[in-house]
């Protein structure tokens, strides 16, 4: 029987999984501000190699995006990238996921952080009650989606600042030869445009 998150007792470590296709500086606001501005001590970018909900999308390789995303993050010690879900089933389930970091790190807890957008879509997750009972979410608020009223208990709205950019835009710049300058981190921009990812020749 798993025990609850209030019974563990060593960090408080929030958790944003995603695609990373490629990552942004987006999801690096949003990672650094919840490390930083709440209880979590660091938080930690989950690559999803295949997320359920994107099966046969464009996605770069999974390796190039976990040296993308290591690139961002570089040099921030609140900030961690895992590849966790490479050695698992894919589609990527997320509650397999939660399930082997909380066996590799049992003094740990874990808080799944979210935008509005997914959490209105966390009912069609694989397991999502038990997500829901034994995970708490920080949600942070996305243009067009509204919190739910009341918010489910295990649930906290964070108002994070965020950049409405995403990587379906980023993908669409590169394809069109048109600059992301400042909408990645330097190294990142340099690593993408040196591999030619994503642009309309690969
Ligand atoms: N601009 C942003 N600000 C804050 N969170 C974001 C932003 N873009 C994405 N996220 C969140 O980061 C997580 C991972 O997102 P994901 O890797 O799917 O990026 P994305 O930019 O939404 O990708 P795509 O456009 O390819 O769907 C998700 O929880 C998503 O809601
Ligand atoms: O566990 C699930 O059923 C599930 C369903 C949809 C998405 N997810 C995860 O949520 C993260 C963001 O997904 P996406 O599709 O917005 O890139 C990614 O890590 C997925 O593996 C997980």
């Amino acid at each position: 029987m798993n025990s609850p998150a209030s019974a563990r007792s060593g960090r408080k470590v929030g958790l944003l999984f995603g695609s990373f296709n490629p990552i942004h500086t987006g999801h690096l606001i949003l990672a650094n501000f919840m490390a930083t501005h709440t209880d979590l001590e660091a938080v930690w970018l989950v690559v999803s190699p295949q997320s359920p909900f994107k099966v046969g999308k464009e996605l770069l390789g999974e390796s190039e995006r976990l040296d993308l995303a290591q690139r961002a993050i570089a040099g921030n010690d609140r900030l961690r990238v895992l590849d966790v879900e490479f050695s698992l089933p894919k589609p990527n389930y997320t509650i397999t996921t939660l399930d082997r970091l909380r066996a590799q790190h049992p003094a740990d807890q874990f808080v799944l952080l979210m935008g509005g957008d997914n959490l209105s879509d966390l009912h069609r997750w694989e397991a999502a009650d038990r997500i829901q009972a034994e995970f708490e979410v920080y949600v942070y608020p996305r243009p067009g989606y509204a919190a739910p009223d009341p918010l489910p208990p295990s649930v906290r709205l964070v108002e994070a600042p965020l950049l409405d950019i995403s990587a379906t835009f980023l993908r669409q710049c590169l394809r069109a030869g048109q600059s992301i300058r400042y909408l990645v981190p330097e190294a990142v921009e340099q690593r993408i445009q040196a591999q030619g990812y994503y642009s309309a020749q690969q």
